[in-house]
């Protein structure tokens, strides 16, 4: 079930870095949202606290509140496995096990949480999952082949398959398809748009075309100078962050005079 997440004066640390300062956002369920911005302005370490991947980095930290739905995240005993295969993510370059076969690819995160499957569990939770990722026709008669052996933008969509077989709630992209191809990227876009009818979504892109293509509200950050943190200049309709935006700093961005 897609769930609402909410962050409150959140702030990002490498160390004693602030990368990111003072997000307050809300993100609808059942929406794609995309985050956009020059390099270094905080948009992968923001994304990667919303299912506490940030803080697996040596000396990360994150303060300030994510709730997802009513729950917050970082709630002391709330167990960070858990939220994140509530809060899947897919990363820049398509990263299945290669040894692995496209099927254990599928089902790996049920293995790597100790949950054991009937035949005929594993063999819905494969079906369902490769057909919500679009690659069920392309790949139903070389399950037991190795995920390596796929193209970029097909190990890209197992990734995807492989977040969606343990059936969370949001799913997080990091630049999903600056790895591929422009074809296959029509089909990551594709398939976004697909997933956000049960998930919410949240994509980091650097292709403002890509966020004007598939999101339905986008986010602008930005940093005043380097060394200062990241922060969240506007958050609206996507139509409106590209054809009518209230700060002159996403004015600039997206009209290219900087980023
Ligand atoms: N592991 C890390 N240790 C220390 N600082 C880091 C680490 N990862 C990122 N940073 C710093 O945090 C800030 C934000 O980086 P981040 O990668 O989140 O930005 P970004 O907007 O996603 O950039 P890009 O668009 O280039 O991917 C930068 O100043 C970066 O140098």
């Amino acid at each position: 079930m897609a769930k609402r997440i909410q962050t409150i004066d959140l702030d990002c640390y490498y160390g004693d870095f602030k990368a990111v300062s003072d997000i307050n956002i809300e993100i609808e369920p059942r929406s794609v949202t995309a985050f956009i911005g020059p390099s270094g302005c905080g948009k992968t370490t923001f994304l990667r606290t919303l299912n506490r991947m940030h803080e697996v980095t040596p000396g990360a930290s994150a303060r300030g509140k994510i709730l997802l739905d009513d729950e917050d995240i970082n709630a002391p005993g709330v167990d960070p496995v858990r939220v994140r295969s509530t809060v899947g993510m897919v990363f820049q370059r398509p990263n299945p096990f290669p040894t692995m076969s496209i099927r254990e690819n599928v089902l790996a995160g049920y293995q790597l949480n100790g949950i054991r499957l009937s035949k005929s569990e594993s063999e819905n939770v494969l079906e369902r999952s490769l057909t919500g990722a679009n690659l069920w026709g392309e790949v139903k008669d070389r399950l037991d082949r190795p995920g390596g052996g796929l193209s970029g933008g097909q190990q890209q969509r197992l990734c995807i398959a492989r977040t969606i077989a343990i059936e969370p709630d949001v799913i997080l992209m990091d630049e999903p398809a600056s790895a591929l191809d422009p074809i296959s990227t029509l089909a990551i876009e594709d398939l976004i748009n697909e997933l956000k009818e049960q998930y919410t979504v949240v994509i980091v892109t650097h292709n403002m075309q890509q966020a004007a293509r598939v999101a339905d509200r986008t986010a602008f950050f930005n940093l005043q100078a380097i060394g200062e943190p990241g922060k969240l200049i506007e958050y609206d309709d996507t139509t409106t962050i590209f054809n009518n935006p209230a700060n002159q700093q996403t004015e600039d961005y997206i009209s290219g005079r900087f980023g």
